[in-house]
């Protein structure tokens, strides 16, 4: 008997269907951040700086420094996940002969991701990058006081809009496009009431305009390098806008105080959201953006969207960037570490588990939820990347080392 004929007995012993369990998590998708394979530089400017509360570190070799270099590291972490997922694309990565500030980019600026994606059969999501520009230097975008300087980032989130609506047009799908801004205060403000009041005004505006085929988020933050004191978009903020205009609400792992945890705000938001977007990272002690790992917090999330039968209603993006490690295996880790997380949810025997519940029978619930967490869930997964023809077990990063050899290592 095979280590998964074995297991597939095990579980069903449970009343679990491994097999169903498999043919729901090649229905997910994972949106997996282009930001991972270059440090969040994009292709505007070689030398621009980041900022905005945003930090990367580490400098191992090999980060891709074109359009095509960065499709070429893709196409290699692709090759090594199993299951079909989508670009997580930032406004920064357009592809233009000459400069094109930020309020005027177009559809043409992103063609070639465009065309990639559908050659990829992939989907893809955008982002403004409202930040890493001159007139993000002081940390204000669109609840900055300067009309000229709201206005300029209100164009870009718009101009964003336009480009996304028209990317979701080309593939045949929906295309997430976020609103993430690094506005707040270093130190304590005289005013709370009047920046959030211009980030709704902003806000507004941006969102006047109906699309088609996007779908709007606005992601929050309790803090950044910078803005410790304060920061306009909160969660309360978002919660309260994403509410009233029945748009998503994007929940970022890093963005909350180190022991809040986002996984248990997603069933409260359900039931007044439409739907989600999730940022899955890694703080360490703050905001790190550190690589997912297969800890407690990833399971719980994956767990909460399939226990509940919600994966149509959350969208999942990945959010971290390490340059201290090879960038296509980090991409790997964490898309193959959240898939396998999602499979240890859809191998829970919930039933049995909210049936105990229901019951008061608190003991039995405890004692299969402990009793599974050892059950061979690595069975399972590896019977998934057989499947779905990627390789199984470690043996992924021999692969990654030889493209780290032949094309990382002569960059
Ligand atoms: C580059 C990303 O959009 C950015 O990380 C944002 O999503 C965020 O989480 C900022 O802290
Ligand atoms: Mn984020």
């Amino acid at each position: 008997m095979s280590t998964y004929d074995s297991a597939r007995e095990q579980y069903a012993a449970l009343g679990v269907d491994t097999e169903s369990a498999l043919s729901r998590l090649k229905n997910i998708p994972i949106s997996i951040h282009c930001w991972q394979g270059d440090d969040v530089g994009g292709f505007e400017d070689p030398d621009g700086q980041l900022g905005s509360g945003l930090a990367v570190t580490g400098n191992y070799p090999g980060k891709a420094r074109t359009p095509d270099e960065l499709r070429s590291d893709l196409e290699k972490a692709l090759s090594l996940i199993p299951g079909n997922h989508r670009l997580n694309l930032h406004a920064i990565y357009l592809e233009s002969d000459s400069k094109v500030d930020r309020n005027a980019i177009e559809p043409k600026h992103f063609q070639g991701w465009i065309d990639w994606c559908k050659s990829q059969n992939v989907g893809l999501d955008f982002n403004p990058s409202c930040f890493a520009h001159p007139l993000a230097d002081a940390g204000l975008t669109l609840t900055s006081p300067d009309d000229g300087i709201r206005q300029f980032w209100i164009d870009h989130c718009k101009a964003s809009r336009v480009v996304a609506d028209e990317m979701g047009r080309q593939l045949g799908d929906k295309t997430v496009t976020n609103i993430w801004v690094p506005d707040g205060y270093k130190d304590v403000p005289a005013d709370r009431m009047a920046p959030r009041q211009r980030l709704k005004d902003s806000l507004d505006e941006i969102l006047a305009a109906p699309t088609e085929h996007n779908l709007d988020a606005v992601e929050s933050k309790l803090f950044g390098i910078g803005s410790e004191a304060f920061v306009a978009g909160s969660h309360e903020f978002y919660m309260g806008y994403a509410m009233q205009k029945q748009i998503l609400l994007c929940l970022d792992a890093g963005h909350f105080h180190p022991t809040e945890m986002i996984s248990e705000k997603i069933s409260s938001c359900l039931l007044f959201l439409p739907e989600l977007l999730l940022h899955v990272s890694r703080g360490v002690r703050w905001d790190s953006d550190h690589v997912v790992t297969f800890n407690d917090e990833l399971l719980a999330i994956a767990r909460e969207i399939v226990a509940n039968k919600v994966e149509d209603r959350v969208h999942i993006g990945l959010d971290f960037f390490d340059a201290s490690i090879n960038r296509v295996a980090a991409w790997t880790i964490g898309v193959r570490n959240t898939l396998r997380a999602l499979l240890t949810g859809l191998l829970e025997p919930t039933d049995k588990l909210r049936a105990a519940e229901l019951e008061g029978d608190y003991t039995t619930r405890l004692a299969l939820m402990e009793e599974v967490k050892t059950f061979p869930i690595g069975a399972v997964w590896d019977e998934y990347c057989r499947r779905q023809d990627v390789p199984v077990g470690p043996s992924w990063l021999t692969d990654v080392q030889e493209y780290e050899h032949q094309v990382l290592s002569k960059r």
